[in-house]
């Protein structure tokens, strides 16, 4: 900003403390929106910025009340609520709708072209940014969605206004949950399927999961602009898959816009409006939920009957907790506040919710004194793979502790507990969704937190069959040490999945190979296109988790070029041969090493860890012997030499015999390092050996 500008109207309101810094760069300077601008040029070169106005609307949105809108004032800054009627829109009007497919296609790029279409963002708001719903740095980096996204589009049709909600989720299995409870508040999706890629893994379990759940689905066959695109094909693929009729195939490509606006017809003539009644009691299903800082969570809900409105009294069907409605509207794309949501329809709600644990997601909401039946609730998300997260300086555990508590209120999905170890000091034992669920966190944590962290080999949780209990196990270190015949355990047991993998019809006997290898069993397959020289096969069998969680998928995508699919779900627990094991640094266990392996695997891992560990250990001044260990059986071996220092180098000639004197000093001293067991590792050597 220039010397020459004066202050004279404050853009912040209120208490100042309230209104979030919101940086803007703009010629060169860093603003926010409390800065305060009067040179005309300079406040109107600021005014047309897209970036300042942007800033500005989340500043209003998030900190301030709406009788404060009228404070803002120069009149091109004018925050204008786009002011939609909640009441307008009758159940007859309202299409509640998903987009569901495989991971990359498409998803994202189909939701930002309805919401242009729809008039809800301009080509100039959307900007850059090629995924508006896309909201997290770590989905735009990755370009992937982590968390399913609600926006609410108004479309004119044949002379009347409907009230489209969509929800863009995510296609990643493990952000399956996500896609479940979504498909919860829509009575409609729409299944995306790559016209290059055809059927994949993921398509077929969200097809199943939406027909469960008696949704109408729109197939959409996506990418038609590519030249690899075989429509014709992959419209057969997905008759002989879903038993879809070919001519109820819509096909369109999102990136060009082509053929989009048959989607937007098909949603309001194929999806029926939700079955609500205004005349019935309110029953409001919460189906996700987020955190802000200024308002406590902030909960999406479908309202399935009834009125909700501002300043309502409601109850949590499952903690019997009242609350009042402070504020709420429809997400378009960003909140925009509202007077009521009406049945069918989908929007936020915040009512002074403290704790994030306190909007259960799943849970009927009714208004204070009346009597409702709530809905069958979700199953809450299930933790598959659990790491503890320690910081690289261990002064820094408090800061740590602090930013996962935050990063979880916006991440239901994470377990958290404390963990400590005397290799790393204190920490924290997470569990999370899946791997790529893990490195999201992780990458989320440095990005927004600033955190530096070491994270130990995922493990997933093992069941402890003792003669008189059994204990579920997430951290190796409480694994019992032996489980062999003289000890109190009678069996242990670790968790399965069914694993489906789709592939061309050549692969298919490396994908057995590779399952087989990753102990899979009751191997089966069926052929999904009919027999042709490229025609794909579903091969599926079922895998032990911590078999998942490694680098299966990376082989899988390697040893098919990359055409394999894969997706699994649960399948209970199976008994396996197990044992813990530990690494051994000068005799004594490194506790954040240990792992859980499988018989026949523990001499190629043992050898593989004990030679990682060779390679980032710094050399001391005695020799380490690093071992691998099952119980007292030493699996594996590395020698770490010693570092020999000069002791020699200050005497300049002389005797031999005084020179023999410090090396036979030094090899004293050595012994007695040796006794003492002093092995100096840097956390910087656990960075390098976990990050691998
Ligand atoms: N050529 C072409 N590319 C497309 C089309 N639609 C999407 N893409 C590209 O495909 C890639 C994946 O698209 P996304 O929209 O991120 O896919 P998604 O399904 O949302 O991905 P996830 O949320 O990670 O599952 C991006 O690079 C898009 O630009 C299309 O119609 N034609």
């Amino acid at each position: 900003m220039s010397n020459s500008a004066k202050h004279e109207a404050r853009l912040g309101f209120g208490n100042p403390s309230l209104i979030e810094p919101v940086q803007v760069r703009h010629c060169n300077s860093l603003i926010s929106p409390t800065c305060i601008i009067s040179c005309p040029e300079e406040r109107a070169k600021f005014m047309q910025a897209e970036c300042w106005r942007r800033a500005c609307l989340k500043v209003l949105q998030r900190s301030v009340q709406p009788w404060q809108h009228k404070y803002f004032s120069t009149s091109s800054l004018r925050y204008a609520p786009r002011t939609i009627q909640t009441a307008d829109f009758p159940c007859e009007l309202i299409r509640n709708f998903s987009v569901i497919a495989h991971i990359d296609h498409g998803k994202s790029t189909l939701s930002d072209r309805l919401l242009e279409l729809t008039g809800t963002i301009t080509k100039r708001e959307k900007g850059v940014n090629a995924q508006v719903l896309d909201k997290l740095k770590v989905e735009r980096e990755r370009g992937i969605t982590v968390k399913a996204q609600t926006a609410s589009m108004i479309h004119s049709h044949e002379g009347r206004k409907y009230l489209l909600n969509l929800i863009d989720t995510p296609g990643h299995v493990d952000f399956a949950w996500e896609v479940s409870r979504s498909l919860a508040a829509c009575q409609g999706a729409l299944l995306l399927v790559d016209a290059t890629q055809g059927v994949q893994a993921q398509s077929i379990s969200v097809f199943h999961v939406a027909r469960e759940r008696g949704l109408t689905i729109i197939p959409v066959l996506n990418k038609i602009d590519l030249p690899a695109s075989q429509p014709e094909v992959i419209a057969a693929q997905i008759q002989s898959t879903f038993g879809i009729d070919p001519a109820d195939i819509i096909q369109i490509s999102a990136k060009t816009g082509k053929g989009v606006d048959k989607v937007l017809e098909a949603i309001l003539t194929r999806i029926p409006p939700p079955n609500a009644s205004a005349e019935k009691p309110l029953r409001a299903f919460l189906f996700d939920s987020s955190y802000d800082r200024y308002r406590g969570v902030v909960s999406l809900v479908s309202v399935l009957d009834g009125v909700l409105r501002k300043g309502d009294k409601i109850v949590s069907s499952h903690t019997r907790k009242k609350y009042e409605i402070l504020d709420l509207g429809l997400m378009h794309p960003e909140e925009e506040s509202t007077s009521s949501l009406q049945p069918g329809q989908v929007g936020f709600i915040a009512c002074n919710m403290k704790e994030s644990s306190e909007a259960h997601i799943g849970d009927t909401l009714h208004h204070a004194g009346a009597s409702v039946e709530p809905m069958p609730g979700f199953r809450p998300a299930k933790a598959m793979v659990y790491a503890g997260i320690f910081p690289v300086d261990s002064n820094d555990f408090v800061k740590l502790e602090e930013s996962i508590k935050r990063l979880v209120l916006t991440d239901r999905s994470v377990e958290v507990t404390r963990e400590s170890s005397s290799a790393l000091g204190q920490g924290c034992r997470l569990g999370f969704l899946g791997t790529l669920h893990m490195d999201v966190f992780r990458q989320r944590l440095e990005d927004e937190y600033n955190a530096n962290v070491i994270i130990t080999a995922p493990t997933v949780p093992y069941k402890i069959v003792y003669r008189d209990k059994t204990v579920t196990v997430s951290n190796p270190t409480d694994f019992p040490d032996t489980v062999d015949s003289g000890s109190r355990v009678k069996e242990v047991q670790e968790p399965v999945v069914k694993a489906s993998i789709i592939v061309p019809q050549e692969y298919l006997g490396d994908m057995m190979d590779l399952c087989f290898s990753h102990r899979g069993e009751d191997m089966d397959h069926r052929f999904l296109d009919s027999a042709g020289a490229s025609s794909r096969v579903m091969l599926t069998c079922t895998l032990p988790l911590s078999e998942v969680v490694t680098d299966f998928f990376d082989k899988l995508k390697s040893r098919s070029s990359g055409f394999a699919s894969f997706d699994y779900e649960d399948a209970g627990y199976k008994a396996s041969n197990l044992n813990k094991m530990v690494f051994l640094l000068n005799g004594k266990p490194v506790d954040a090493l240990a792992l859980i392996v499988h018989r026949s695997a523990e001499q190629e891992v043992g050898r593989t860890w004990v030679k990682k560990l060779h390679k980032v250990i710094p050399r001391q001044i005695f020799e380490v012997p690093i071992q691998a260990a099952i119980g007292k059986r030493i699996v594996a071996r590395e020698t770490l030499s010693a570092y020999r220092a000069d002791v020699t180098a200050g005497l300049y000639g002389g005797h031999y015999e005084r020179k023999l004197k410090h090396l036979n000093n030094q090899k004293e001293s050595k012994k007695r390092m040796k006794r003492v067991g002093n092995v100096d590792l840097p956390q910087e050597a656990f960075y390098s050996i976990l990050k691998t």
